[in-house]
């Protein structure tokens, strides 16, 4: 098993914000090719939790898939992906666990900016379950982070989350949901962030948050 902790990578710099000047359109390409293994491997792991076959095939099928990720391993990065931009501004971070191109574990979510923040649809399936037939308490407070904070952002900035606050209203059922999320106000470095998801019957999860432009951190727009 790989180690989980990377001290090599920290020594060349990986895992974080890095400057990378792969043209536009090679990371476009490239981005296709890691989204469709990673959308395959997604099937798998759906496949693997609602699968009924017997245990002798899902040994061979074990054994098949070990193989594959040995072919995996005969190139990998020394750490974890970070994000990476060019200088034409295309950001890229391709393990980040919620929208993650390469990242199976992402659902993923494809967040869109509008003029009142941002919205993202997205269809949870089996891997997200919680209690029977709803979506977990953590997923839904990890969906919301990441699209309050992609707003709180807004494409020029960087913030963390300080604060995350969420109310369950009612269940929310695996299947297709909606997020929302608006800036409410900003004070300083902090800006104050709504989030909601809900299902065809209305809103699941509220949420309120407190993101932190960190001191000193660079804003995209200077
Ligand atoms: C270089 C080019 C960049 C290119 C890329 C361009 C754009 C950006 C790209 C990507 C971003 C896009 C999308 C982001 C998407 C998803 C977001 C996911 C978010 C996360 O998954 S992120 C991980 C979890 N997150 C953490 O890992 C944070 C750990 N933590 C810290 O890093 C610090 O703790 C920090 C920074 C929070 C504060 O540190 P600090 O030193 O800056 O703060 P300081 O003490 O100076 O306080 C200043 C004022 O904030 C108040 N304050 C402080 N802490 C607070 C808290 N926790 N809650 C509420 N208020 C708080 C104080 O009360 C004071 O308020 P006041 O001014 O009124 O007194």
């Amino acid at each position: 098993m790989m180690s989980r902790r990377f001290p090599e990578a920290a020594a060349v710099g990986v895992g974080g914000f890095v400057r990378d000047d792969t043209p536009t359109e090679q990371v476009d390409r490239r981005e296709a090719v890691v989204a469709s293994l990673a959308g395959t491997v997604r099937d798998l792991v759906d496949a693997t939790i609602r699968t009924t076959l017997g245990d002798a095939e899902l040994h061979r099928i074990r054994d098949d898939l070990a193989a594959v990720v040995d072919r995996l391993r005969a190139g990998q990065l020394p750490g974890p992906a970070g994000i990476r931009y060019n200088s034409e501004r295309r950001s890229w971070n391709w393990g980040n666990a919620v929208m993650g191109a390469a990242n199976a574990l992402a659902p993923p979510l494809d967040v869109v900016h509008d003029a009142s923040g941002c919205h993202a649809d997205v269809d949870l399936g089996a891997a997200y379950e919680g209690p029977p037939g709803l979506v977990h308490g953590g997923v839904s407070a990890m969906l919301l982070d990441h699209i309050m904070g992609e707003t709180a952002s807004a494409m020029r900035r960087t913030t963390f989350t300080g604060t995350l606050t969420t109310r369950y209203r009612r269940g929310t059922p695996l299947g297709p949901l909606r997020l929302e999320a608006s800036i409410v106000r900003e004070e300083g470095r902090k800006v104050f962030v709504a989030g909601s998801i809900a299902d065809a019957d209305g809103v699941t999860v509220e949420a309120e948050g407190v993101f932190i432009q960190p001191a000193g951190a660079p804003a995209a727009d200077g």
